[in-house]
């Protein structure tokens, strides 16, 4: 896949709803009930983080929920863009981005969308091809303000702010033409998910959908 039909693929991802929900789970019997809940809340766009040990197990059960499309974040290495494909993950999601970790989704035919956070980062992978970029860490770089002037004189980039973004600053961000969508965990916090507060979380899914 070329960089081109990438940002193609990540561009679609990023316009099924604003928010994707950026999840950390440790209990992959959690996972399906979890996807379903985000899912039935109009937020079909799952990124599962590869942060902890059951990651790949969560990604494989919530490949299996209808409705929803299920990606991987923080893939850092070749190593982790196989490893995710082979769980059925569709897309992948990094917080910066690497010459190694850009060949291996291009070879693996997976959607990467690579972050950066300086007007430097964005013009390199701008350079080669990446027109969907993630903004990260979002709200620890200046938040909305700075993705505006960044976006300023790159109008060709769109991006997906992600990190440290909740209910307060979602719409700063939504707000802004060069913003796709937005990445974040406040949709599905912690507590809920281990107590398995499903329709709490079909809610919030449900506010997150219509920002
Ligand atoms: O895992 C990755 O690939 C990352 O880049 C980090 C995540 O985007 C943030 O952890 C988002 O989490 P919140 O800040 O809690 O919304």
């Amino acid at each position: 896949m070329t960089p081109a039909q990438i940002s193609q693929q990540t561009e679609a991802l990023c316009r099924r709803a604003p928010v994707i929900p950026v999840l950390v789970i440790e209990d992959a019997t959690l996972a399906a009930p979890l996807a379903a809940a985000l899912i039935a809340g109009g937020l079909p766009v799952l990124e599962v983080t590869l942060r902890t040990p059951a990651a790949l197990e969560v990604i494989a059960a919530m490949a299996t929920v209808p409705g929803g499309i299920v990606g991987a974040g923080t893939v850092l290495t070749p190593a982790d863009v196989a490893a995710a494909k082979a769980a059925g993950a569709r897309f992948a999601v990094s917080p910066g981005a690497t010459d190694r970790l850009l060949d291996a989704c291009e070879g693996a035919d997976l959607p990467l969308l690579p972050g950066a956070a300086t007007a430097t980062e964005a013009m390199a992978l701008l350079e080669r091809g990446y027109t969907v970029q993630k903004f990260f860490p979002a709200s620890a770089i200046g938040g909305a303000p700075a993705l505006k002037a960044i976006g300023a004189p790159l109008p060709q980039i769109r991006f997906c702010p992600t990190g440290g973004i909740g209910h307060d600053t979602v719409r700063d961000y939504l707000s802004l033409p060069n913003v796709l969508c937005v990445g974040g965990s406040w949709v599905a916090p912690k507590k809920l998910v281990e107590n398995a507060e499903w329709n709490a979380i079909t809610n919030l899914a449900r506010q997150a959908a219509s920002l």
